[in-house]
């Protein structure tokens, strides 16, 4: 083959792409954890990869990290290529950070001690070493006084943001997060998840973050890659795949959905909540419509209205189950929708409601 046919027949490569996954699949034994999987991410952006448990997204960073290797597909790093059937880098020559769940944290190492391990011990030496080693711990929010603690002498977030600042300490330029708050408790999680983003915005480290948490993956990140069974089912931003998933799957993996049988004529829905506008209708005629639940609000009057049948209070909203009325000419089945309301006191069972939609839906055939 010619050298201008050879390039022809790889995969366009984006050259600002600091990371470039092509084609990747993996198995273990008759487990096909990867299928074909694509990702690209830009340098100095943040990618969340979200998932249901044993959905491949460990596996998938392991590769990208260089711990693993791929049985099919191509691995680029600044468009050089780390893996793929022949070659592989290993994870010490591809200038990459890695923060497990637990941290790991070296339990026999001082909190400095632990920092200090990330060390080019070529550049940093003695005093040098010893301040950025509380560089590195006040860019995670923590100071010299932490330094001669032991790790067990930290809280879970604390601990958290160790393991962070030792993998700063190798200066990558690819930071790989593999559930790192997920042993944390709500409170802690959110602070500590704030102090990571910006820690690593403000250095500019491009980051990958795996987790199965989604309004973590929606607000952590640039990018949002969700994986199901092996395989990448949307790659976009969080806004994006919120309001736009790709199929009924997604929709519902990414938080709650109103799902309604509906016809599609042009770009209306008409369902048991009226007719309702459609983005790039992918189909006409019977279709599936979802909607988000805040797009559907409690009104004090208007053509489509509904019963509550239940209620769940949840302290600053109440989740309602309302059995919406037939409308004219509508003879399928009587159809619920549930919804989320901030008074509890308004959404009673059996409260008469009118309802009112904002924005438009998303239909997928049905
Ligand atoms: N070393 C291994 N040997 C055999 N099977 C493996 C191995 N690693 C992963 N698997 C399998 O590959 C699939 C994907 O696993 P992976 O750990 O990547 O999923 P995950 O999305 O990270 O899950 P979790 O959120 O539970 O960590 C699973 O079916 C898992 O059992």
């Amino acid at each position: 083959m010619t050298q201008a046919l050879a390039a022809a027949a790889q995969p366009a490569v984006n050259d600002h792409e600091h990371l470039t996954v092509s084609g990747v699949g993996k198995s273990f034994g008759k487990v096909r954890a990867l299928r074909d999987v694509d990702l690209g991410v830009l340098r100095g952006t943040t990618t969340a990869i979200v998932g249901p448990s044993g959905s491949g997204k460990t596996t998938l960073l392991r590769i990208i990290a260089g711990f693993d290797a791929p049985d099919e597909g191509t691995v680029r790093l600044n468009g050089r290529v780390v893996a793929d059937g022949r070659r592989l880098v290993p994870a010490h020559k591809r200038n990459i950070g890695f923060v497990a769940q637990d941290g790991a944290l070296f339990p026999h190492l001082s909190v400095g001690g632990n920092v200090a391990f990330g060390l080019d011990r070529t550049r940093y030496r003695g005093a040098a070493a010893d301040r950025r080693v509380v560089e590195l711990l006040e860019m995670v929010a923590l100071t010299a006084e932490h330094a001669r603690r032991r790790p067990d002498q930290l809280s879970g977030g604390q601990q958290q943001r160790v393991a962070l600042a030792r993998a700063l300490a190798r200066d990558p330029e690819l930071m790989l997060l593999d559930e790192p708050f997920s042993a944390l408790d709500a409170g802690l999680r959110l602070s500590t998840r704030k102090a990571v983003a910006e820690t690593l915005a403000s250095q500019g480290v491009t980051t990958i973050l795996v987790t199965h948490d989604q309004s973590e993956a929606l607000s952590f990140a640039d990018q949002v890659a969700i994986m199901r069974h092996g395989a990448l089912a949307q790659v976009g931003a969080p806004f994006v795949v919120y309001t736009r998933p790709a199929d009924l799957e997604t929709a519902r993996f990414l938080g709650e959905a109103v799902v309604l049988d509906a016809v599609l004529q042009g770009s209306l829905a008409t369902c048991a909540l009226g007719e309702i506008p459609v983005r790039l209708p992918p189909a006409q005629g019977a279709v599936k419509l979802m909607l988000r639940p805040e797009q559907v609000r409690i009104a004090g009057s208007g053509g489509i209205h509904g019963t509550i049948t239940e209620t769940d209070f949840f302290g600053p909203d109440v989740t309602v189950r309302i059995l919406l009325d037939r409308r004219p000419g509508d003879d399928g089945a009587p159809q619920s929708i549930t919804i989320r309301h901030w008074n509890a006191g308004l959404a009673r069972v059996g409260a008469q409601v009118f309802l009112r939609i904002v924005g438009e839906g998303v239909a997928y055939p049905a």
